[in-house]
């Protein structure tokens, strides 16, 4: 069996070095559903990829991945995210690089280069690939990729401090437990108190939520999905809850929801 862990490339981008805090056998795809669909398949063990930044919001690819394949989550990892804008020098016209980092700069690049075209590429690595071969052609990304053909033209050009991303390990089989759980929920329709049904199985247990964001269901307009992520565990049920661990309360959610997917319990790795 192979021990490969998936991640964005080439090698360079953050999740590369998200990626590196578990292993350093790793192979490169060009998107999320490609990892996915790579560990899906077996091809690797387990896939690195982003799911949250501090900036932007959701990795909206990974939030969609989490819903349509049969995956869990295993691990995470967080990973500070310093951006610079790399060129041949400042004749450039194009700022190329990964729409989140695009928009975690978004401010900079509006003061900065408002002429400039923004290109969205498929990762900040794949970026700076284009603007080694052209120098009309400027890259968002790490400053380590600067070498002998870019240089770094300016460095800490993200929209704010403290900018950090979450990535998510994604593997066939679950972790045997950890101290978050992700899960999501699908509704199922509208009604009045819906969403307080919900966080009242939460209360009700003094379960802390870390997270909660809403997705289209993809079925209709205004049809969501809640991707809901808290402090506890399937396996050992957390100190916190008074009456059980998460197996109960996903049972309690069933009563209020069409369905609820278990998508892992998980310590924070690296
Ligand atoms: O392009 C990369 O370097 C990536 O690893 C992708 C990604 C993302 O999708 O959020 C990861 C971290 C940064 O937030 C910017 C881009």
């Amino acid at each position: 069996m192979t021990d490969e862990i998936g991640t964005l490339g080439p090698a360079g981008t953050y999740s590369h070095r998200a990626a590196l805090s578990l292993g350093d056998d790793l192979r490169f795809y060009d998107g999320v559903p490609e990892i996915a669909d790579a560990v899906e398949r077996g091809d690797v063990n387990s896939g690195v990829v982003p799911v949250e930044n501090s900036i932007e919001g959701s990795v909206n690819a990974t939030l969609d991945v989490l819903v349509e394949y049969d995956l869990y989550i295993v691990g995470e990892v967080v990973v500070d995210v310093e951006h610079a804008l790399l060129a041949h020098d400042d004749g450039f016209n194009v700022v190329a690089s990964h729409p989140q980092a695009l928009a975690q700069c978004r401010g900079y690049l509006r003061d900065s280069y408002p002429d400039a075209e923004l290109r969205s590429v498929s990762s900040t690595a794949a970026g700076v690939e284009e603007a080694r071969e052209d120098p009309a052609v400027a890259a968002i990304a790490h400053p380590s990729l600067a070498d002998d053909t870019v240089r770094v033209i300016d460095d800490s050009v993200q929209d704010a401090d403290g900018n950090s991303t979450r990535f998510v390990v994604l593997a066939r089989e679950p972790a045997d437990g950890g101290d978050k759980t992700s899960i999501v929920v699908y509704p199922g329709g509208d009604r009045p108190g819906l969403l307080y049904d919900i966080l009242g199985v939460f209360k009700e247990r003094g379960v802390n939520l870390t997270r909660i964001e809403s997705r289209p269901s993809k079925r209709e307009l205004g049809d969501y999905v809640f991707h809901i992520d808290f402090e506890g565990n399937r396996t050992s049920g957390a100190d916190s809850h008074d009456e059980g661990g998460t197996d109960e309360i996903l049972d309690a959610l069933d009563e209020h929801v069409d369905w609820v997917e278990f998508l892992g319990s998980y310590d924070r790795v690296g």
